[in-house]
């Protein structure tokens, strides 16, 4: 994927009883000296405050900066910005992907989410650093999301826009990891892999292996 943009991104886990940044310093801790392959997607439930997603983007911020660990934030750019995060992700129910690079400029990440080639040219085209494709397969992390692709799905997606990294998302285990690198995926965006885990600092560890 080239060193811009990881292999593994660590998604927060947003679901009510879950402790995010506990997962992200347990991630960052066991994972930032063996490889540096992590990156950690700031991700809240829709209903959530700015004030919270500023907050939890900080305190991230504060574990991922010595470790030198980027950190995008899922949909809210003025947060990302505010917070001085690296970037952002959105898809097609947030700024569509020219206008969001017009806000967060041009050096910082920008992921787009892509179900389909036709996504992936179009966020390409408007500026997108890497494309999150999928889901790959069912998830209980996320609700309301289209049939899972497979990794026919990222593989053609991955096949339209060759020179702009793909990452597989949706029900990612580690077992996955080499049928997607496989189909052409760079890396891999999970939740549930990590933050399911007994030992999520293990489960990064094992991922960021599989991922090299
Ligand atoms: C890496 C990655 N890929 C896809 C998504 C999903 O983004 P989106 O479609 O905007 O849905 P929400 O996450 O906002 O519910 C993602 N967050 N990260
Ligand atoms: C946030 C998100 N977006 C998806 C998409 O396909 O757009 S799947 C997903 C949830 C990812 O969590 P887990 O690794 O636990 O399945
Ligand atoms: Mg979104």
């Amino acid at each position: 994927m080239g060193c811009a943009v990881p292999r593994l991104h660590l998604v927060t886990d947003c679901r009510a009883g879950r402790d995010a940044l506990a997962v992200v310093q347990a991630a960052v801790a066991a994972g930032w000296g063996v490889h540096r392959g992590l990156l950690v997607q700031v991700r809240v439930e829709d209903d959530t405050t700015d004030r919270a997603a500023y907050e939890l983007t900080c305190d991230v911020l504060a574990v991922c900066r010595p470790a030198a660990v980027p950190v995008l934030v899922n949909d809210r750019l003025h947060v990302a910005l505010a917070a001085g995060a690296d970037g952002a992700h959105v898809g097609a129910d947030d700024l569509p992907v020219a206008a969001a690079r017009r806000v967060l400029g041009p050096g910082a990440v920008l992921g787009a989410t892509c179900r389909t080639p036709q996504d992936a040219t179009a966020a390409v085209a408007g500026g997108a650093t890497y494309l999150g494709v999928g889901p790959f397969r069912a998830t209980t992390t996320k609700r309301g999301l289209p049939a899972p692709i497979g990794a026919a799905g990222v593989a053609a997606v991955a096949a339209a826009e060759p020179a702009t990294p793909v990452v597989a998302i949706g029900g990612v285990a580690c077992d996955d990891v080499a049928g997607l690198r496989a189909a052409g995926a760079a890396g891999v965006a999970v939740v549930g892999a990590v933050a399911n885990a007994a030992d999520p600092g293990r489960a990064v560890v094992e991922l960021l292996a599989a991922l090299a």
